[in-house]
């Protein structure tokens, strides 16, 4: 709740909900990708004292009947019957053919895993939709690149497209806006041949870079025709020019969509200092993208994604987790459990990377030109 919550002058208050419980967090912590990602990102957000400034609710798991309301039941028994498989030894094909392996390997339990996070974005969405709040967030969702019959880039269930389906059930037009340096194919893919929901991706896009997909001209099919908006990037862009691109690009989407309630993707491995070593951006550009998000003044529902650098994906979703509560953060990483991990300079901001920038400024130009062609026929 918001009582002895400090608010700075030039915020209004907005009431935010913060989909929380040990159990989640147990569980996000388990992703062979981002072990102990999750913890760190909490203790952070209460080493700063945040959660004295959001009314903190305790997500469900997705029942079976919900997750299918997107995934096939091919796709969700597969799951179910790998999770129940204790020595991981045996080779299974069928896995094979619903993407169970490599990069989304079964593990013992990854079913019931999957299912609360799934069930803590459809949480955060039904916290939005009975007006408890103005922002919901859950930094242990943002799994955008699952697929309805496949688990894909380390995703097994798409949150974000259950969130979304249950939004629907209130709001007209649903945009989706994602920030994670991979292209949002699975977001875009469940929702490529409606109007219904606008998803406008901004990511790398690369010879041989994972997804593939998400190229300037993907617009979308059927009535869903110039409702995908794809903002492909090349290596080294910078928080300037990130910024911009995304403002103007977003505020091309918000006048011809009007849409009713905005869902972010955050993830944080274009920042610098990811292992992913591809864009140039700090905290303080997908700060600035959430207050141009936030001038909007509709219900908004944030989710995480990828950042492999655990300690810079802490910072920026701390940071973004104070912009939503309009608190000023002091620059020196408070002492708490994990702070040896913020060395060496144990400080809240980055420093721009310095990667050459391949993104030339007749490039972004000509995005935009296609994007706004792209959004005149666009309702
Ligand atoms: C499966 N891949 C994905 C999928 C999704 C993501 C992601 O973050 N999506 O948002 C990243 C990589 S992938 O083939 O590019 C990689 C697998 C492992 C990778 C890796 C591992 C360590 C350091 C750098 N890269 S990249
Ligand atoms: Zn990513």
């Amino acid at each position: 709740t918001n009582k002895n919550c400090p608010v700075d002058k030039k915020s209004d208050l907005r009431r935010v909900v913060y989909v929380y419980s040990d159990d989640l967090i147990a569980v996000c912590d388990q992703l062979p990708k981002v072990q102990c990602r999750a913890r760190m990102v909490h203790s952070l957000i209460s080493a700063y004292d945040l959660s004295r400034c959001m009314r903190c609710v305790s997500p469900r798991p997705a029942r079976e009947d919900e997750v299918t309301l997107f995934h096939s039941s091919d796709y969700v028994d597969c799951l179910k019957r790998l999770s129940a498989i204790e020595d991981d030894e045996k080779y299974d094909e069928e896995a094979e053919e619903f993407g169970l392996s490599y990069d989304c390997p079964a593990y013992p339990g990854v079913f019931e895993h999957a299912c609360v996070l799934a069930g803590a974005t459809m949480t955060a969405a039904t916290c939005l939709m009975s007006d408890l709040c103005d922002v919901a967030v859950n930094w242990c969702g943002g799994w955008h690149h699952a697929k309805r019959h496949e688990a894909s880039g380390f995703c097994y269930f798409n949150d974000i497209v259950l969130g979304i389906l249950k939004l629907r059930q209130k709001y007209e037009r649903v945009l989706y806006v994602d920030l994670d340096l991979h292209h949002g194919d699975g977001v875009e893919d469940a929702f490529c041949a409606t109007n219904k929901v606008m998803t406008v991706s901004f990511h790398k896009y690369s010879p041989g870079f994972f997804p593939g997909t998400g190229r300037l001209t993907d617009t979308g099919m059927g009535t869903g025709r110039y409702y995908s908006v794809n903002v492909p990037l090349k290596d080294g862009i910078t928080d300037a020019q990130f910024v911009s691109v995304f403002t103007r690009v977003m505020e091309l989407a918000r006048v011809s969509y009007a849409p009713g309630v905005l869902v972010c993707q955050c993830g944080a491995d274009g920042l610098t200092g990811d292992p992913m070593e591809a864009f140039n951006l700090t905290p303080s550009a997908h700060s600035q993208c959430l207050q141009y998000l936030l001038s909007w003044n509709i219900p908004l529902l944030l989710v995480g994604g990828g950042g492999y650098n655990f300690a810079n994906t802490a910072r920026c979703w701390t940071v973004l987790t104070s912009v939503v509560t309009g608190q000023q953060l002091r620059s020196e990483i408070p002492e708490h459990e994990a702070f040896t991990e913020y060395g060496p300079d144990f400080e809240l901001e980055l420093q721009a990377g310095n990667k050459i920038n391949r993104n030339t400024n007749e490039y972004i130009e000509g995005i935009l030109q296609q994007v706004k062609e792209n959004l005149s026929h666009v309702s």
